[in-house]
């Protein structure tokens, strides 16, 4: 294979697009290039020398907060406040404590790494669906291709088409987006408190209704310094909850250093989208991210649960709570739509586009979302 960089120059641009093109086609993915025994990372993989300069995380000691659910029947107010705190710093939080039972969690990441992982001699089948599910998102969009693998399942409407779910993980995938429906109520009410708005605020907002399951694999990468496993981003959606595994690799911005999210076991990950930093008026932020090549050998799986709001119509505005508005904290943001948003271009790597998108400058918002 040529060696090529990313896409600067025309020709590297063609060689680029025909050798992605390739690799898409095949569909593959980077399981599949690893059983096909590569021991360095093929150029498309290789990312702009900017992204790659910074990826050993902060040597201060930091980690992001940690929320013990299980508190909240002794102070719930104090959980609120935790929450808010967390995400106007940090944008994310683990939860632990939540209720959803350890078994279940070790059930999901077993089903989704056996969709990911079983290799194609061993069981037609599986490999068969996996082809039929690959999916490689904006592929010649990006900078470079990511040493990932990935899953992308709708899973609202209830129960979604059953086609759109792959055998191999359907009874774990459909149990997992209840659990994470259910948390994510709690959750939500949380941080209606935290804010000072009705509890039900989100929730009648439609917040819990449209939801996207993501399940990443990251195999191991021969060449992690080369390579990202999911490039710098932040969320375009309200809220995601995160399942990972034992294997690290997920890093957040905080105070411009890198920290690394340490895996706990049974945790869930949490963070602040884009629609949400709108919707609390900055109160919450979203905050940029990164997945980085996985240098073990084991490979790092995780589960993101995606909530958006689920009324979709060009007449359905969303924007900041005016509850939240005053002379002294006019809003920041105009309002939006659903179709609006999703008419927006996407890559892995976009970085707060939905928030510059809708900020206005200057005073107060022309219409406010009742
Ligand atoms: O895989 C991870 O740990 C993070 C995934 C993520 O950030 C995303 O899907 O938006
Ligand atoms: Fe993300």
């Amino acid at each position: 294979m040529a060696i090529v960089s990313a896409p600067f120059g025309k020709e590297y641009c063609d060689e680029w697009v025909k050798q992605a093109k390739e690799y898409d086609q095949s569909k593959m993915g980077v399981k599949g290039l690893l059983d096909s025994g590569v021991t360095t990372i093929p150029s498309i993989f290789t990312h702009p020398s900017e992204d790659l300069n910074d990826l050993k995380p902060s040597s201060r000691n930091l980690e992001i907060p940690i929320i013990d659910l299980s508190m909240m029947i002794n102070d719930r107010l104090k959980i609120a406040h935790q929450i808010k705190e967390s995400f106007s710093s940090w944008g994310f939080f683990q939860v632990i404590n939540h209720g959803i039972p350890i078994q279940v969690i070790e059930e999901t990441i077993k089903a989704f790494k056996c969709f990911h992982e079983e290799p194609m001699i061993k069981d037609r089948y599986v490999w068969d669906e996996k082809v039929s599910y690959y999916s490689n998102f904006n592929i010649f969009k990006s900078k470079a291709v990511n040493w990932k693998d990935s899953l992308r399942v709708l899973t609202s409407p209830n129960p979604p088409e059953k086609e759109t779910i792959p055998n191999v993980c359907r009874k774990e995938l459909m149990a997992w987006d209840e659990y994470m429906k259910s948390l994510c109520e709690t959750l939500m009410e949380l941080m209606c408190e935290g804010l000072g708005v009705s509890s039900n605020r989100l929730k009648e907002l439609s917040c819990l209704q449209m939801r996207k399951l993501l399940c990443h694999s990251y195999p191991y990468c021969p060449q992690p310094d080369l390579t990202m496993g999911l490039p710098t981003h932040t969320d375009r959606g309200l809220l995601t909850l995160l399942l990972q595994n034992e294997v690290s690799g997920l890093q957040v911005k905080y105070d411009d250093e890198w920290v690394e999210v340490k895996p706990i076991p049974g945790a869930i990950i949490v963070n602040v989208g884009d629609l949400l930093q709108i919707i609390s008026n900055d109160q919450f932020k979203s905050v940029e991210h990164r997945v980085l090549a996985n240098p073990y050998k084991e490979p790092r799986i995780s589960v993101a649960v995606i909530f958006n709001p689920g009324k979709c119509d060009e007449s359905d505005y969303y924007g900041p709570l005016p509850e939240l508005l005053s002379q002294e904290n006019p809003g920041l943001y105009r309002n939006f739509t659903i179709p609006e948003i999703l008419g927006h271009e996407q890559t892995d790597n976009c970085v707060k586009i939905i928030v510059d998108l809708c900020k206005i400058s200057g005073q107060g918002i022309e219409e406010i979302a009742n």
